[in-house]
């Protein structure tokens, strides 16, 4: 061990004074042994000789040390230094190494404060563990800390569980299915059910018919948070048990509310409901805002002329748009949610993004029990029933108000030995490919004891894992591809997808409205030039919100009917649009986030399909786009594609002839 000086270098020969002192340690030495033996007459183990050997030994290096650093300071002492310490002033400290059980310590101790040597040697003192951290939580520890019991608590359903939809009439198969559901899926060509579905149907389904009641004020039914891949059959997952569950009605009431965050969702959803509810007497009704308010009204609300505290409704089932639910909330008459037993929120993590006019917290409060009660004695009553006032103190149609609103009507308080509150019996349901793990946006919700569901790959807790960290699942048949390439590259190495990976029935994302209609006449010009047989040609279309509503339908009808093989579009389809034939997708402009990722991709490879997603990201995107794809631990399923120049060389005069049209086209406009 290096020993601290004041600036003078000592010599290290011996001196007369060393040559004494070290003949006067041998002699103590030899006195020392001989004393020792005679004096150890006790057996002694070989571990605490060894210890003892070492402890002499080291306090004869001590000794020997100081002598030299005696010797030292003695041959210093005349040199004048140049620090700012003189050698008679400065403190020398020696570092002395303390050896423990764990770990050695340095620590610096001055000379002065050691305690005087014994000339016997000691027994070392036992040594105590030094106090240790505890270990760092694991990572999957640290990231469920804070969740709700709910999410961690999730069942977790494999992608590949299936189950036999029984088409024998005596037998559910297990699917807890009526026989009539069963023949209806059937008749669709639904043979099984998919995971989402195999454990979702018994938890909504329960056997107990009073679980499967409209009204159960004292029993409330769990909420249920569904994450699922695209495309697994989430829509089939909550219109399956709801339809059954509402066919048992006497009365139509609005009993289920699904709300989706556009327009073409809710016209899918409602194709689905009507094909699945065939036959069962159910009324369903939408309302988007695509006709007028009036329009909507009459069909939705059966008697809008007198006040009714229950409300009136003409549908079963409404699936709607945010906003145009709370127009008919705030303005129309009778449109009530008391009665409500379903609200599923499809899409969750995209509508609770939304605020659109704090569309969440007006739908919650008008689902919930309001608190204010207004009562009267039974003498009032009674005193009421004699005088003209006789109207205003008992509604006409106090049937049609639920069971947990049933305090708001004018009746006397009927003492109870009930003391239970009674709540709404309205079960939410939350779905998504990319379920929020935000718990400010959970609690918003006012979820109750809610149940989740979690289709992933892993059984294990990693599957609740993914949510939270949100690393979501893809569709196992689904390939990714990556191109980087320049920005003036994109299109043509898309004309190339186009023409020798064969990618057509194909939904291209882009990032904006103009630029998907820049894309689609480069590509237009460039069919022209590419190919002289009109009828060879690929048709392609744009599909954005600058379309009109009937516009848009018919060319989604066309490209679902193959009459176009390309649909250019931005994200406005990203989500939820369920079109069985696209085998591709192309993220023209790379997604900005995962989720939008997630979404996109998902279009394809959907129901068990194969399909492949490819995605162009610009040389200065690269990097953000890795980063993402790592960050969800997604990097190593996306397969980059290299092309060359030489790939590309043949459709260069087309492009080239392509881009000064587009150019023509641009200048004069
Ligand atoms: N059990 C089933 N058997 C066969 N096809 C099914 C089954 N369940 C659903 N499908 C079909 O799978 C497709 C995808 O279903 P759905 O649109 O409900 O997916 P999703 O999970 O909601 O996807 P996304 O998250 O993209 O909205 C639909 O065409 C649907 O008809």
């Amino acid at each position: 061990m290096a020993e601290e000086t004041t600036g003078v270098l000592q010599p290290k020969g011996r001196t007369k004074a060393k040559t004494r002192y070290l003949k006067h340690k041998k002699e103590r030495r030899k006195l020392n042994k001989k004393a020792k033996a005679a004096s150890s007459n006790l057996p002694q183990s070989k571990n605490f000789v060894a210890e003892d050997d070492t402890a002499s030994e080291k306090s004869e290096e001590d000794e020997d040390e100081e002598a030299e650093r005696d010797e030292g300071q003695q041959k210093a002492l005349p040199v004048p230094t140049t620090g700012t310490k003189s050698p008679t002033n400065a403190r020398r400290k020696k570092r002395q190494k303390v050896s423990v059980d764990v770990e050695d310590v340095e620590m610096e101790v001055p000379e002065d404060t050691q305690p005087p040597k014994s000339p016997v040697p000691t027994e070392p003192l036992p040594s105590f563990p030094l106090p240790a951290l505890p270990d760092a939580p694991l990572k999957s520890i640290l990231a469920l800390q804070g969740l709700n019991k709910g999410l961690v608590d999730a069942e977790i359903v494999a992608p590949s569980t299936l189950l036999a939809i029984s088409s024998d009439a005596s037998t559910d198969g297990g699917t807890i299915l009526s026989e009539k559901m069963r023949r209806r899926l059937h008749d669709l060509g639904i043979t099984e059910l998919f995971a989402v579905q195999t454990s979702l149907l018994p938890f909504l389904l329960p056997r107990n018919p009073s679980h499967r009641a409209l009204y159960q004020p004292y029993h409330p039914p769990r909420d249920v948070c569904v994450s699922a891949p695209t495309g697994s059959g989430k829509t089939l997952a909550y219109a399956v048990p709801i339809i059954e569950i509402l066919s048992s009605r006497i009365v139509t009431r609005l009993r289920a509310l699904i709300v989706l965050p556009t327009r073409d969702l809710v016209v899918q959803v409602r194709e689905t409901f009507e094909a699945l509810s065939k036959g069962r007497g159910l009324k369903i009704g939408t309302a988007t805002g695509q006709h007028s308010f009036s329009h909507e009204q009459s069909q939705l609300i059966a008697d809008s002329s007198s006040n009714l505290s229950g409300g009136s409704s003409k549908v079963d089932v409404l699936i709607c748009t945010p906003g145009r639910l709370i127009d008919h909330l705030n303005e129309s008459p009778n449109f009530s949610l008391q009665h409500l037993r379903f609200l599923v929120i499809d899409e969750a993590d995209r509508l609770l993004a939304q605020s659109f006019q704090d569309w969440l917290a007006q739908v919650l409060s008008a689902i919930r029990p309001p608190k204010q009660v207004i009562k009267h004695s039974l003498s009032d009553v009674c005193q009421a029933k004699n005088t003209s006032n006789n109207e205003t103190f008992l509604p006409k149609v106090p049937d049609a108000v639920a069971p947990a609103f049933l305090h708001l009507l004018p009746y006397p308080d009927v003492p109870s030995f009930i003391t239970e509150k009674k709540e709404s019996s309205c079960q939410k349901l939350l779905f998504s490919a990319t379920l929020t793990r935000d718990p400010g946006k959970i609690a918003a919700l006012e979820l109750r004891n809610p149940k989740y569901f979690v289709v992933h790959g892993n059984e294990n807790n990693s599957g609740v894992l993914d949510v939270v960290t949100e690393k979501f699942t893809m569709p196992a048949t689904l390939k990714e591809h990556l191109i980087v390439c320049e920005t003036a590259q994109k299109p043509l190495i898309f004309f190339h997808l186009v023409h020798s990976h064969d990618v057509i029935n194909v939904l291209v994302f882009t990032k904006s409205a103009e630029s998907t209609t820049r894309l689609v006449k480069l590509l237009e010009f460039f069919e022209n030039s590419f190919s002289e047989d009109p009828n060879d040609r690929v048709v392609v279309r744009a599909y954005s919100s600058d379309l009109g509503v009937a516009e848009r339908k018919s060319i989604l009808e066309s490209f679902k009917a193959q009459k176009i093989q390309i649909l250019v579009c931005s994200d406005l389809i990203s989500r939820g649009i369920d079109i069985s034939h696209v085998s591709h997708v192309v993220s023209y402009d790379a997604p900005v986030d995962m989720r939008k990722y997630v979404h996109r991709v998902g279009r394809t490879a959907r129901a068990g399909r194969e399909g492949d997603a490819w995605t162009l990201v610009e040389e200065q995107e690269a990097r953000h786009f890795k980063n993402m794809m790592k960050e969800s631990d997604h990097l190593d399923s996306v397969k980059r594609l290299r092309l060359s120049q030489h790939d590309l060389e043949p459709l260069v005069p087309h492009y080239d002839r392509a881009l000064a049209l587009l150019k023509e086209v641009y200048s004069r406009s």
